[in-house]
């Protein structure tokens, strides 16, 4: 894909549904009995992983457009699949389907692209083990390829070194389950789409938030059964990031991005926005599927740098590739700290945001849990890497909107992994 500087993005748009939350429609609605009919749905690769995994243990799936069928068959209606489970480039399927796994009755294995096999499984495989789980790194690695057996679960507490919704997720999951309770405490409160979630299919879950501090904790408890949903997915604030940094960076903008989940472990970007100086609005706040949801509307600012560090990161993480890009742009320089987590998403993106940046002319230098970036200066064109990794894709397609001379973001393809139109999405604001 080739890219070029522009002006005036104006429009009206909506972008497609929350990755985190479809992800989770499909799996809950496969252990709930009767039909969970998720509307909006991300057909994005990662998601569709999540489908083929299920379809693979028995669950009849069907999708219409954006809407999904699953037809549940009760907490312990899955059967052995007859191949290896493929969870494609997501560490959410992989991660959160692991919990589920170590509660079933049959041996699995789950195996995923080069990205996806070399990210860390240990944070799951420690608790879950605890737990009683039989489940290992088949080639001994503590990544995936990972091999599940039944076990007998029991509850237990895990204190969690990283903020991280999947791992939360992943012993939560575990914990439906798993004699007694089970309870996860987190040093920050990463996004909580599970809790929420299983407690419309009528799980019994609670959480706690320590007062005055950051940690949070979740605990569950198995039941009997949960019960299937209609659930209206809310647009994915984590797509709807790089418009909101198009309306404020490209001169003369103005964009209206219809219906994004606004959760506030979500939604870090709005607050850093507004720090840096942006002329962000939110209309029309509601709650769809026990999910806030607003339109954001975005124009042009003159922005400046800041400082993003501690409990605001997880509520973030995923956004600040978009968000250095923004960082670049804006006077004056910028610190992101305490983000050491972005080394274990789909690339290394502490290199690859700031390789780029510096082959666009920025001044940058990573640092072992973030980088600091310099702001103020004209971007140049330049040759993206992606190295498949599609926020890196969509951030620097972002970047080369403002760049001087034109930019090449090498297989621009992967955008497909979280929002397959997002250049169509691009193309109605010009
Ligand atoms: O639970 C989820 O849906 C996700 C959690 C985050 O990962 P971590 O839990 O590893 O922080 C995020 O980066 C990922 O895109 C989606
Ligand atoms: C990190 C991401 O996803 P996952 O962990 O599910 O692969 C992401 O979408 O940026």
């Amino acid at each position: 894909m080739e890219l070029s500087n522009i002006t005036g993005l104006k429009g009206k748009i909506t972008v497609p549904g929350d990755k985190s939350i479809s992800h989770r429609a499909v799996m809950f609605g496969a252990l709930a009995k009767g039909t969970t009919e998720i509307h909006h749905f991300l057909n994005g690769a990662d998601c569709l992983s999540t489908i083929d995994c299920f379809r693979n243990m028995g669950i009849e799936i069907k999708e219409k457009e954006t809407s999904v069928y699953v037809h549940g068959k009760g907490l312990h209606g899955l059967s052995k699949p007859s191949c290896t489970l493929n969870v494609g480039n997501s560490g959410t399927t992989t991660r959160l389907i692991s919990g589920i796994l170590a509660g079933q009755s049959f041996e699995t294995t789950l195996s995923g692209d080069d990205s996806l096999n070399s990210r860390p499984m240990k944070r799951i495989i420690t608790p879950l083990t605890q737990m009683g789980a039989n489940i290992s790194s088949v080639a001994g690695n503590n990544c995936a390829p990972l091999f599940i057996a039944p076990g007998e679960l029991h509850g237990i507490h895990y204190d969690s070194p990283v903020a991280s919704a999947q791992v939360k997720s992943s012993i939560l999951l575990a914990g439906l389950y798993a004699d007694g309770e089970t309870s996860v405490t987190e040093p920050a409160l990463s996004r909580n789409h599970t809790e929420l979630m299983l407690k419309e299919f009528g799980a019994p879950i609670r959480s706690t938030f320590e007062i005055g501090g950051t940690k949070a904790t979740a605990s569950v408890r198995s039941c009997e059964e949960l019960y299937a949903q209609q659930i209206t997915v809310p647009g994915d604030i984590s797509s709807a990031a790089y418009f909101i940094a198009a309306g404020l960076l490209v001169p003369d903008s103005e964009i209206l991005i219809q219906n994004v989940g606004i959760n506030s472990t979500r939604a870090g970007i709005l607050k850093i926005c507004e720090e840096m100086g942006g002329d962000i609005s939110l209309l029309h706040e509601h709650t769809s599927a026990g999910e806030p949801v607003a339109d954001i509307l975005v124009r042009t600012s003159k922005l400046h740098g800041t400082t993003i560090e501690g409990a605001i990161i997880p509520t973030l993480i995923d956004e600040i590739p978009i968000i250095a890009v923004m960082a670049a742009a804006a006077e004056g320089t910028t610190f992101i700290r305490d983000a050491a987590e972005l080394k274990v998403k789909e690339t290394n993106r502490i290199e690859t945001v700031t390789d780029n940046l510096k082959a666009m002319g920025c001044e940058v230098l990573p640092t072992n849990d973030g980088m600091v970036i310099k702001g103020g200066s004209k971007l140049k064109g330049a040759t993206i890497h992606t190295l498949l990794d599609h926020r890196i894709a969509m951030a620097f397609s972002i970047a080369a909107l403002i760049a001087e001379g034109n930019t090449k973001i090498l297989d621009s393809h992967c955008v497909d992994v979280s929002y397959p139109s997002f250049y169509d999405t691009f193309e109605q604001l010009l």
